[in-house]
């Protein structure tokens, strides 16, 4: 019997997982099939993918499949279809850890009962994250479970880079910045010497991570010292379906002028806004990038203004840039919008590779030779950093 470790990211209509050997620490290598349990609450759809991308298994579940329900269909089919391996942990993907974690945790009732606390800050993910670990704590008791943040990852920005204008017994009481995507970064910063070069690894490094949801970190010698996200995972860049950064005037005309309850004022700042509300027509890049209608270009330009305004910022709080790397569904993906916010960014020494840029595919560079900065792109992989983590803590620690 060999030992397999299981990484889920559960979302509020999703649960991702990817399941790698541990028999020594994790690389990409080491992935033995990926997938997902999709569209819950609607019909649930079921589909694990091999390492090579070929399609291992594919069906739909029954209406009303709940994500506890989904969560035993998910371990039920890697017990089966793995009867010669042994699950030896699982490690989640849990976005919030507030001030209490700078690292990966051993859940217990008690770190559960904490990470509960933080479900209001991050409702899209938060309380999806915890009510997994919470199923397969009552599935599996024994099954080692280990908590990996999202927020760890920027522990250590400067307290400057983390306060916010308020009353100070506010900030004290943890009403501040922590930054997100955090397992994306420190996954980037871990492949930066090798893609890009020691110097500019040792150097200053805006990333920016594009994807459903959207940050930037600026990195100074691969640590995370400032970033567009702040107490919760709404401020900074306009994402998918959420606004980024807002003047907080409208949330309270939202409540006085507008009569809307703090419900309905999430759910329009979470679900209904971003490229989502600005185009009226999606949420989803590569529909908008098709799209003719006036509204999703709009709302393209704005999403590009936003990363060029913030990219500002963060080369300011760096003192200077040596280098821009994109990452995410769209960082990785979406050769147009790299074009266009490299060309914003073209005053702070970024020049562009134009066919670099459009024939990537993977890592590589995407600014032209001679660019003072230099860009590129890197896919992300937090499943593997999870991995990672909970190898070192379940395994390599013991
Ligand atoms: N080929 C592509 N071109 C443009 N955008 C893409 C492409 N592939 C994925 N995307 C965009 O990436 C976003 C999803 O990013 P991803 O990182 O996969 O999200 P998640 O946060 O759910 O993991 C969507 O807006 C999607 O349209
Ligand atoms: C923190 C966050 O926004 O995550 P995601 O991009 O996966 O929604
Ligand atoms: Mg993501």
């Amino acid at each position: 019997m060999s030992d397999v470790l299981l990484v889920l990211n559960a979302g509020s209509s999703s649960i991702k997982f990817a399941l790698y050997e541990a028999h020594t620490e994790p690389t990409a290598d080491h992935l033995i099939c990926e997938g997902g349990i999709g569209s819950l609450g609607h019909r649930p759809h079921f589909k694990v993918v091999n390492s090579d991308g070929s399609t291992r298994y594919d069906t739909y579940l029954p209406e009303g499949t709940s994500h506890d329900d989904a969560m035993a269909v998910l371990i039920g089919w890697i017990e089966t279809t793995f009867p010669e391996h042994r699950l030896s942990a699982v490690g989640h993907r849990v976005v919030h850890g507030g001030a209490l974690f700078d690292g990966p945790v051993d859940v217990t009732p008690e770190v559960i009962a904490q990470l509960r606390a933080f479900d209001r800050l991050a409702p899209l993910h938060q309380p999806h994250n915890v009510s997994a670990i919470e199923a397969l704590a009552k599935l599996h008791p024994s099954l080692p479970q280990i908590a990996c943040f999202d927020t760890a990852f920027h522990h250590r920005l400067p307290e400057v880079a983390t306060a916010f204008a308020l009353p100070r017994e506010l900030t004290e009481q943890g009403v501040r910045r922590y930054g997100f995507h955090g397992l994306s970064y420190e996954y980037i910063a871990g492949r930066l010497p090798d893609v890009a070069g020691q110097a500019v690894a040792d150097g200053r490094v805006v990333v920016a991570h594009l994807g459903a949801g959207a940050s930037m970190c600026a990195m100074l010698r691969c640590r995370s010292i400032a970033t567009t996200m702040g107490f919760t995972a709404l401020d900074g860049l306009m994402m998918g379906s959420r606004c980024g950064e807002l003047d907080p005037g409208v949330v309270l005309y939202l409540l006085e002028e507008k009569s809307m309850t703090a419900r309905e004022i999430e759910d329009l700042l979470y679900r209904e806004s971003g490229l989502l509300g600005v185009s009226g027509i999606s949420d989803d890049m590569r529909t908008l990038l098709a799209s003719d209608d006036p509204h999703a270009c709009e709302a393209i330009e704005l999403f590009v203004y936003r990363i060029a305004r913030e990219l500002g910022s963060l080369a300011a709080a760096l003192g200077g840039l040596d280098a821009l790397v994109f990452t995410g569904g769209i960082g990785e993906h979406a050769s147009e919008i790299r074009r266009r916010v490299c060309e914003q960014a073209a005053w702070l020494g970024v020049t562009l590779d134009p066919d670099a840029n459009a024939s990537l595919s993977g890592a590589g560079r995407i600014s032209a030779p001679d660019s003072k900065v230099s860009a590129w792109a890197i896919p992300t992989d937090e499943d593997l950093m999870i991995a990672r983590h909970v190898w070192r803590l379940a395994d390599g620690g013991r």
